[in-house]
């Protein structure tokens, strides 16, 4: 076993090149180890690439040169089927547009990752319904969609990625779009997701205040990542 910061490693990134067309660089020699209960966050001019390397993290797309490991299994060796399973499995995301689905009840949406690797739908349920009391939505779990605020739905996209207690947690921008006590709210909440399950946490984003919650900060830039020292 790999450690950082005195954790086991559970993602690590070695040597990740992605162009995109144009032909167009967007990062390169790119290394990154996350250990077991740390958030990290990424920071990074608009456009640099931060979106499409939590795509990349999160296997929905290729880079060029490099590879990726989660727990030690490289994305890059597994065939398609493998690799949807591996994500099924072993990775929570936070995207920006929260994805929850409208026509499922907030709890079926939470239960949704349980549900695509597991036949019981019993237990997905239950730990839906306990997901959505650790977010503060514990009575909201048979409403939908459209009768919730961002900051809810937020929480609710939260609660989805972690409800498989995923290895991997990846998130773009976990905050945006939401007023700065919602925000706070939410950073705390996925900052103790991330300790308590002892997952590995990646977060993009350009707000202070979000990066002001991670273990370490670090810039990507055409030349990779490196730590912003001091705060
Ligand atoms: N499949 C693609 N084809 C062509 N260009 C792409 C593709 N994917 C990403 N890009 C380009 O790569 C660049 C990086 O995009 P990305 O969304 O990863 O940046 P970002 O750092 O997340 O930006 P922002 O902070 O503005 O969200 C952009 O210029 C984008 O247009």
């Amino acid at each position: 076993m790999r450690y950082v910061n005195g954790n086991p490693i559970l993602l690590d990134v070695h040597a990740l090149g992605k162009s995109v067309p144009g032909p167009r660089r967007l990062f390169r020699s790119l290394n990154l180890q996350v250990g077991a209960g740390e958030l990290i966050a990424i920071i990074g001019d608009s456009g640099v690439g931060k979106s499409t390397l939590l795509n990349i993290l999160a296997g929905l797309d290729d880079a060029d040169e490099g590879s990726v490991a989660i727990n030690g299994t490289v994305l890059g060796a597994l065939d398609d089927a493998a690799r949807t399973r591996l994500r099924r499995e072993r990775i929570g995301f936070v995207f920006q547009a929260f994805h929850i689905l409208p026509y499922l009840t907030l709890r079926q949406n939470v239960a949704l990752p349980l549900a695509l690797v597991s036949p019981d739908a019993a237990a997905a349920d239950t730990r839906a319904t306990a997901m959505l009391e650790a977010v503060g939505l514990g009575d909201r779990g048979d409403g939908y969609a459209r009768d919730l605020s961002g900051g809810e739905l937020q929480r609710v996209a939260i609660a989805r990625a972690l409800v498989h207690r995923p290895a991997l947690i990846l998130a773009d921008e976990p905050t945006g779009n939401l007023d700065p006590e919602t925000a706070a709210r939410v950073l705390k909440l996925f900052a103790e997701a991330v300790r308590e399950n002892g997952a590995a946490g990646v977060m993009v984003t350009h707000s202070d205040a979000s990066a002001a919650v991670a273990d370490r900060v670090l810039t990507l830039s055409a030349d990779g990542l490196a730590e912003r020292r001091g705060r």
